[in-house]
């Protein structure tokens, strides 16, 4: 199957080779071709330039786009996206004045969402989170990453795991499958069956979840919430040894109510990314300066919590490479809303809209390790694209916050 797009208004993140994360100044440009075409064969994105130089490609389908601007897809590299059930009655707890923190001590939180999930079988499971992946896409997600951490013992992070696997297989239009990246979250809360022997969990999690889980191959990453009343820089230091044996390189949370120095502990762990980053001290700055950890922000996350927001410009005038995610999850943050975050980029971390889209497609790749394979316009990439009708720049996607712009998505190469 061959498609060709021609004139179209404008092409953004238009790259010639492969890119390492982007940081500093150079995550302020955008590469774009005014009056482009885009030439696509079996998914792939073959030849790409300006309509002066158009070398008339055979095409079976050719689409005019003189109305669209068009964009890589969005790469959302921090999800909850599988869980049971809403918690819509915390969210009015908090409106009446409880705090995130306080909801969780009282057995809510990340606790609620386990007992749900343990109680749902696994295909209503899948039912339910392939809505919400069906959502995200019309949104502009097309890679996601999804975590576990919501079954805590070994049976439900399992099904928790093979929903994910069975997503990963799910076929779209045209058999078009989204690249969906898992990571395993088991260390995400004490559950309650052993809040009197946290090192029985982490036993049970590196002794029978870690290799149960390598055997059928259901995690690319591993993950710890590392956190006061959560997880220990110790204890998440441990996981991520036990993690590696078995392949799993660390994406962890971090500093999401307190600097508990588990980003240094991260860096010098390697991890491909350090998530949340709300609370962040010098010393946490000077930390990921230059260093290929990926610091990843949830905006969403903030603005849903009413948490202060990851300090994205200090960290970029510092060299660390940034990216943004959704954290989408029924707790922190209900909205796998790509565009929202975008714009909250914009508007509450003073982000400019290259450097939010940046974030939002080529560092968001390297921060799952696709950096080869998607998050800008490139010969031999996915054609995962977004098609933008009626818009007249890059800043009128932020600038028009709440609204979903998006007029088609293109999958692997299908039309959705
Ligand atoms: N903070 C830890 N985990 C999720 C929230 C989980 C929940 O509240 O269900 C987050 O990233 O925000
Ligand atoms: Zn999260």
């Amino acid at each position: 199957m061959s498609t060709l797009l021609t004139n179209i208004k404008e092409l953004f993140q238009v790259r010639l080779n492969d890119t390492p994360a982007l940081r500093g100044t150079a995550m302020d440009e955008v590469p774009s071709i005014k009056n482009a075409f885009l030439y696509i064969e079996e998914g792939r994105i073959a030849d790409f330039g300006s309509m002066d130089d158009f070398p008339k490609h055979p095409a079976e389908e050719v689409i005019d786009c003189s109305n669209s601007i068009i964009l890589p897809g969005y790469v959302d590299s921090h999800t909850h996206l599988v869980f049971a059930a809403t918690r819509e009655s915390e969210f009015e707890d908090r409106i009446n004045g409880l705090s995130y923190e306080e909801i969780a001590a009282r057995g809510g939180g990340i606790l609620n969402s386990a007992s749900r999930l343990r109680d749902m079988d696994e295909d209503e499971l899948f039912k339910n989170s392939l809505k919400r992946l069906e959502t995200v896409l019309k949104t502009g997600t097309t890679t996601i990453e999804i975590k576990s951490g919501y079954g805590l013992d070994v049976a439900s992070e399992l099904k928790m795991l093979r929903v994910i696997k069975r997503l990963k297989n799910h076929e779209f239009v045209g058999g078009a499958k989204m690249i969906i990246k898992a990571t395993f979250l088991a260390a995400h809360a004490i559950p309650t069956e052993f809040k009197n022997d946290r090192n029985g969990y982490i036993d049970l999690i590196i002794n029978e979840m870690l290799p149960r889980i390598s055997k059928e191959e259901l995690a690319d990453f591993i993950d710890v919430f590392c956190e006061k009343n959560y997880f220990t820089v110790d204890e998440m230091r441990r996981l991520i040894v036990a993690g590696k044996k078995y392949g799993l390189q660390p994406k962890l949370h971090v500093n999401q109510f307190n600097s508990l120095g588990a980003v240094q502990a991260a860096v010098r762990a390697g991890a491909v990314s350090v998530d949340h980053l709300e609370v962040m001290t010098d010393e946490d700055l000077g930390n990921l300066k230059s260093s290929p950890t990926i610091a990843t922000a949830l905006p969403s996350c903030s603005f849903f919590l009413g948490l202060d927001y990851a300090p994205m410009k200090k960290m970029m005038e510092n060299d660390v490479a940034v990216s943004l995610a959704s954290d989408y999850n029924p707790g922190s943050t209900p909205s796998g809303n790509l565009n929202f975050v975008f714009a909250l980029a914009c508007i509450k971390m003073r982000m400019t809209p290259s450097q939010a889209l940046n974030a939002l497609s080529i560092n968001a790749a390297h921060a799952l390790k696709l950096g080869s394979k998607v998050g800008s316009i490139q010969v031999g990439k996915r054609a995962d694209l977004l098609l933008f009708e009626d818009i007249e720049s890059l800043a009128a996607i932020p600038y028009h916050f709440g609204e979903n712009k998006i007029s088609k998505v293109m999958l692997d190469g299908h039309f959705m």
